[in-house]
């Protein structure tokens, strides 16, 4: 691969031709994109195990998704796939190989880093998850006084938290009524506070989740959880042999704290936090909902990983999500990505995808170390529908941004609800499907004036459309779904980043806030001098010091 031809993204034919395909589009409308092609709504469709893609409604032709597959081959897209499948060290700044896939690999996949073959070690610590999992989910994994265990606290913050965290919500159906599994993350004390408070610590394990385990707020968290239990059970080091366990690649850390490293799940360095849930971060979730559903999970994971290594470009879902960021991004000026899942239990979906895109694809340096001179990532951020129609889809509909959505949706609802519920999932359901048609058509004003409208409201009441969704149904969020569902966003990402040549699995820009927060905080607490604090800094430093009285 040539590091400096795709630095030149943007003077490569591929990208010319784009721009000009774009010009000469001009402002294509989605009603005559439709009145031109009749058997465009089923014909822009893709499967990809149990999703079901509709790619109809965006500003594009056969001939854009032909421009932009060049696009994709010009920049050696499916070359720096399958030297991540191989376990090659594709994370340059960081000199690691980045197999996520490794962690949903048959047992009889061979994939080597470094010469070893890497999916042994990672069904070995799938058993001792399922092992430690089903002893807790029994009651046979008792706490300090015998009790068994009735609350599972995840301690854990960015990748350790966000996506057991989602996961958890998005398969409550799934989960074991009897026991119940909370997350904190925050810093503020608040977090272990409002988790704890009502918690009996005889019946509460702590899993402590942090890939390096140097994390501050997880160390602190830990910290504080260790003593409340301590305090709380009136019980001294022994104790916390029973009610402690922890995630983590780093076993001389974890020992240090004083977990027993027969009681850590381990994970490795080619394991991105952002793309680590499927791994022993997942713990809480697999003693939530088991290890049958959790590998359930896996499978669907895996499904879509063969998909993206195999399938051809014209059929390949991911690279098309992502090859369409890419035409609103680079050639509409968009700068967001709305993710508007239509199912209450993926109320953190989007919160996840957050980390997993701002994360991977936030950066404006390429891999060869030359600024980019592109857009890259876009801001993501959604909530689940319906809400968001009653807070923020005004602004979609008729504000002045340019916000391409996915819409996802099911066909079933999940579990046996409320036996109660007055049709409410097609209520749900008849919302989803009308919002991608009011965005793509919305309103002309001959149709807002036939209506009756005063004239003088016309205006107001017209909506433009032309807004792009891409909608995404199946059949019903079980745990092969989410799996499938996780893996397509993980290479949606992944595209993006081969095609802006900028390396998605490190992130350099978080660590800036943490090194100064270290030196800040003896100014709060001690009133230290800390060399090189600007004066705006400095004087807020003075006032919180003044208003806590110090
Ligand atoms: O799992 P840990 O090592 O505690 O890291 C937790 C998180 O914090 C870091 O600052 C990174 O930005 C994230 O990628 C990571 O997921």
């Amino acid at each position: 691969m040539n590091a400096d031809s795709r630095t030149r993204l943007n003077q490569k034919p591929e990208w010319t031709a784009l721009a000009k395909h774009r010009e000469e589009l001009g402002e294509v409308r989605l009603r005559e994109l439709f009145a031109a092609d009749p058997g465009r709504g089923a014909g822009y469709t893709l499967q990809v195990g149990d999703l079901h893609v509709d790619y109809s409604k965006h500003l594009v032709t056969d001939e854009t998704l032909r421009l932009l597959r060049e696009l994709a081959a010009a920049a050696d897209v499916f070359e720096l796939r399958d030297a991540m499948f191989r376990g090659e060290k594709i994370n340059t700044t960081e000199d690691r190989a980045v197999l996520h896939t490794a962690l949903r690999a048959s047992r009889d996949a061979v994939i080597e880093v470094d010469g070893e073959n890497v999916v042994p070690g990672v069904h070995a610590v799938l058993d001792k998850m399922a092992g430690f999992a089903d002893r807790v989910r029994s009651g046979e994994w008792t706490g300090h006084t015998g009790k068994r265990i009735r609350t599972v606290v995840n301690i854990g913050i960015g990748g350790s938290d966000l996506g057991p965290a989602m996961a958890y919500e998005a398969l409550r159906a799934f989960t074991d009524r009897e026991l119940t599994v909370r997350f904190v993350s925050n810093v503020d004390g608040a977090d272990l506070h409002e988790a704890v408070r009502d918690l009996d610590p005889a019946e509460t394990l702590f899993i402590i989740a942090s890939k390096t385990f140097t994390t501050i707020e997880t160390i602190t968290n830990a910290t504080s959880a260790r003593n409340w239990l301590l305090t709380e059970l009136k019980a001294d080091q022994d104790a916390v042999a029973k009610h402690f366990v922890a995630l983590s690649t780093n076993s001389e850390k974890v020992s240090d704290f004083g977990i027993d490293t027969a009681n850590m799940f381990e994970f490795w360095d080619w394991v991105g936090g952002r793309y680590s849930y499927d791994s022993a971060i997942g713990l809480s979730l697999m003693i939530a909902i088991g290890p049958d559903r959790f590998r359930e999970m896996l499978d669907g994971f895996r499904l879509v990983d063969e998909h993206f290594r195999t399938a051809p470009a014209e059929s390949n879902v991911p690279l098309l999500l992502g090859l369409l960021g890419i035409w609103y991004g680079n050639f509409h000026d968009a700068q967001s990505h709305a993710v508007l899942p239509y199912s209450h239990y993926l109320s953190k979906f989007t919160a996840y995808l957050q980390q997993l895109d701002m994360e991977s694809n936030g950066k404006s340096v390429g891999r060869d170390g030359e600024p980019v001179q592109w857009q890259t990532g876009p801001v993501v951020w959604g909530t689940p529908g319906t809400n968001g129609q009653h807070a923020y889809y005004q602004l979609i509909h008729q504000g002045t941004k340019l916000i391409p959505a996915d819409f996802i949706g099911f066909a079933e609802p999940v579990a046996d609800l409320l036996p109660g519920l007055v049709g409410q999932h097609d209520l749900l359901m008849a919302n989803f499907f009308a919002q991608t048609q009011a965005l793509a058509f919305g309103k002309t004003p001959d149709e807002v004036r036939a209506e009756g409208a005063a004239e003088e409201l016309v205006p107001h009441k017209t909506f433009q459309g032309n807004h792009p969704t891409t909608t995404i149904l199946a059949r019903e969020l079980t745990p092969s779904v989410l799996g499938q569902l996780i893996a397509l966003y993980e290479h949606k990402v992944f595209v993006q980043g081969a095609v802006w040549n900028i390396d998605s699995f490190d992130q350099w820009g978080v660590e800036l806030g943490k090194v100064l927060a270290k030196r800040v905080e003896p100014a709060l607490t001690e009133g230290a001098e800390v060399p090189g604090l600007d004066e705006s800094t400095k004087a807020l430093v003075a006032k919180y010091r003044e208003l806590r009285g110090r």
